[in-house]
Order: C-alpha cells, then structure tokens, then sequence
C-alpha cells in the first residue's frame, strides 16, 4: 500500500509539534520557494505528461496565495476569521470532487477552465464579503467557538475536518486503493496542517512544500508501477521479472503457466470476457504464498520458487491448477439480453448468470548448474509444451 506517500506530511506535523523553534522553520530559502517549487512540480508532471496534478497544482497554489493575502493580518478583524473559517471548508470540498469525479484532460479547453477555476476560486474569496455572508446564514454561534485555547480552529472546521478524514479513508481503503488518491489525500492532509499550525513562521510556505513533496513521491510512485506493473492483472510484468532472474540463487525454480485453448475462449466469448480471465488468473497467482507472480506477456505467466523443493513445488503449482479449474466465472455482462424485453421475458426464468470455467497448463524446470536465466525459462517452456501436449489442465517438471 502506497501509504509512504504521506511521509512529507507526517514529518513535517512530527517535527513541527517536536522541534517548533528549530531553524528549519524559521525561514524558507528564499520568499518566492513555494512557487518556485510549484512550477518545478508542474514541470516533472509535465514531462510524465502526468497532466491531471495541474489542476491540484493549482489548487495549492491558488490557497497558498490567497493565504498569503487573506490570512496575515489579526484573527480579530471578522474579514480574517470568515476567510480562515470558509477558506479550508472550499478546498476541501474541492478536492473531495476532484478525487472523486472525472477531471478532464488539463490540456483541453475544460481542463484549462478547471485550472484557472481551482487557482481563483481561493483567491476570490479573500475578496468576497465572506463575513456578511456567514452573519446572513445564521449558523449556530458554537460553530464558531474554539475547542483549543491554542490555534484558531473552529467547532464547525472539525465536524466539517473529521467528515472529511472519514470520506478520505473511505475513498483509499475502498474505492480506489489508488497512489493517485493517496497523493491527493496527502496535500489535503498538508492542508489541514496549515489551520492547525498556521502562527508558526512560514506555515503556508512550509504546507506547500509539503504538498509538493507528497505529489512528487505520488508521480514517483505512480511511473514505477507503469514500469513494472501489468496494468489489466496487477502483477508485475516481464521487466520485473527480468530483474529478479538476474538475481536467482543457486537453488531456484521457475514456471511458465498459460490459459488452455484461450485463442477459442476469446473467439467465443469475446476479448473483454478474456481479459476478465487474465484478471481472475492474476489474483489466483498473486494469492499464492511463497513464490513470485508475474505476467510474461499476453496469457502467459511465470511463477518463480526461491527453493528447490520438488514437492512443495509440484504441491503448489496443483494448488494453483485446482484453484483456477474450481473458480466459475460469471458471464454476467456477456449474457446480458439485446433488448429489455428480451430482458423481462427471460428474468424469473431461473438459471441466473452463466458460469465457464477455464483450465491452465504449467510446466517447471528446477535451476541446474550451469543455467542462467534463458535456459532456465527455455526449459520451463518445453516442459509447458510437453504438459499442452499431454492434454493440458495438469503440471509437468522438465527433466
Ligand atoms: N483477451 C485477451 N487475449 C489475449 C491477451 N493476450 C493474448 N491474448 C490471446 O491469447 C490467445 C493465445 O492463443 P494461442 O497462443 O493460440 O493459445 P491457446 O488458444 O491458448 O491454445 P493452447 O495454449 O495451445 O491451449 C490469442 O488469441 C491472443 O489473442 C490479452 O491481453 N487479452
């Protein structure tokens, strides 16, 4: 789980309540460092054509800006105190949006409209007569209160704060365990800092920092699994697998292991209903305990033993085979009728969506003096071979 991401944000908030008086946070390197920063992080996205964090850029700079020019004069004037009370409420509502619906392609004329539109709306607020507003809403007064007698949060920026969290860890541990939504949960996080430590020096300097950090490790992050991981089944591809058979141990095994008669399953059943077997087959490998899955390419996958051990071996590629021949797989979409009142008609009928099961086939070569990676692979695929010979859904061992 990619929760490292929120690293800049937990150590930013562990050595602020630690260490408030250290120099660290007594100036940023130069005024202009949080903009600096921002551009250069526009920059990498750019380069990754990662054009989606131009609307999140936007957004902190559009609220590290209007923090700068609503926020640095006294809580007592009621100006400050309704921009610090409605400022933090509209970025996270912002951002609960933008992590949930679709966000167009910043390079489109919607999404350049969504990005000027995330880099004004905080700063028009400092212009708007905020505090007539909330006097004319006539919320409740404890809303306003202050639970701490350090700080200015308010009563009504933690209801709306603690909503918010429980929506953020709804929104990464269900939905979308996405690095993505980690990031973005990240700079919302580093964006709640800033209301809680927002009369140490520098704090809106140091937040955007922080947020540029978490998106910085978030595109990190998010280039190294387009490099290493098989998008449809989400195990790692050949390149990873590459680079873990350059470091094999002496005592080593490897399997090939593919899809019996896919060409005819895809044929009849369509590319979409295949690629849900390749899914399925992905989460049955990845399950498996104590040996490394990866895609190979197209239906065909490798499966790599740190040991040598033929039983335990043999025990867990059946393991695999039985688990796979077991699983009915549910056509649900496929069977779904051409017309509703084909539809109706057939509804009632019993029978509910059908099921196929698929069969794979693997072959295993133990690693032997003198094999390298090749040879190695070369071996388990004949053995493959000789086991679809044989009459396929069953395990063979190269000799
Ligand atoms: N849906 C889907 N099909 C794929 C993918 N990659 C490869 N294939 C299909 O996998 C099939 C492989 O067919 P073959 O190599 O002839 O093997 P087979 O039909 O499984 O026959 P045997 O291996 O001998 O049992 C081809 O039809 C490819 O189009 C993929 O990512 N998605």
């Amino acid at each position: 789980m990619p929760v490292f991401i929120l690293l800049p944000v937990l150590a930013l908030a562990t050595l602020q309540w630690g260490w408030p008086t250290h120099a660290l946070f007594t100036a940023l390197p130069f005024p202009e460092t949080p903009f600096v920063i921002l551009f250069l992080v526009a920059g990498v996205a750019a380069l990754m054509r990662q054009w989606h964090w131009m609307v999140w850029l936007a957004l902190v700079a559009g609220h590290y800006w209007a923090a700068l020019l609503g926020l640095q004069q006294p809580m007592s004037e009621p100006a400050v105190a309704a921009l610090f009370f409605v400022l933090p409420l509209l970025v996270t509502f912002l951002m609960l949006v933008l992590t949930v619906l679709p966000v167009p392609h910043a390079i489109s004329i919607p999404g350049v409209l969504l990005v000027f539109a995330c880099f004004f709306l905080p700063i028009a607020l400092v212009e708007a007569p905020l505090a007539l507003w909330l006097g004319a809403l006539n919320i409740p007064d404890f809303l306003f209160a202050r639970p701490l007698t350090t700080g200015y949060v308010t009563w009504g920026q933690i209801w709306w704060f603690s909503a918010s969290l429980f929506l953020w860890l709804g929104l990464v541990s269900f939905r979308y365990a996405r690095a993505a939504v980690w990031g973005q949960f990240g700079v919302w996080l580093a964006i709640l800092l800033f209301y809680v430590m927002l009369d140490r020096p520098n704090a809106s300097g140091w937040i955007v920092l922080a947020a540029c950090l978490t998106l910085l490790l978030t595109l990190a992050y998010e280039m190294l699994r387009l490099a290493y991981v098989d998008e449809l089944t989400q195990l790692p591809q050949r390149r990873a697998l590459e680079r873990h058979l350059k470091h094999l141990g002496r005592r080593s095994a490897v399997c090939m292991l593919d899809v019996d008669h896919f060409k005819q399953f895809n044929d009849t059943w369509g590319h979409e209903v295949g690629d849900q077997v390749l899914r399925l087959l992905g989460s049955i490998l990845a399950e498996l305990r104590g040996v490394s899955a990866y895609r190979y390419g197209g239906e065909e996958f490798t499966l790599v033993f740190n040991h040598n051990r033929v039983d335990a071996i043999k025990e867990k590629l059946e393991e695999a085979r039985q688990r796979v021949e077991a699983y009915p797989l549910a056509l649900r979409r496929l069977d779904r009728p051409e017309n509703i009142r084909e539809g109706k008609s057939r509804r009632g009928k019993g029978g509910g969506p059908k099921t196929v099961h698929i069969t794979i086939s693997l072959g295993c070569a133990l690693r032997q003096s003198g094999d390298n990676a090749e040879s190695l692979l070369k071996r388990a695929d004949e053995a493959l071979y000789s086991a679809k010979q044989a009459g396929r859904n069953q395990v063979k061992m190269a000799q």
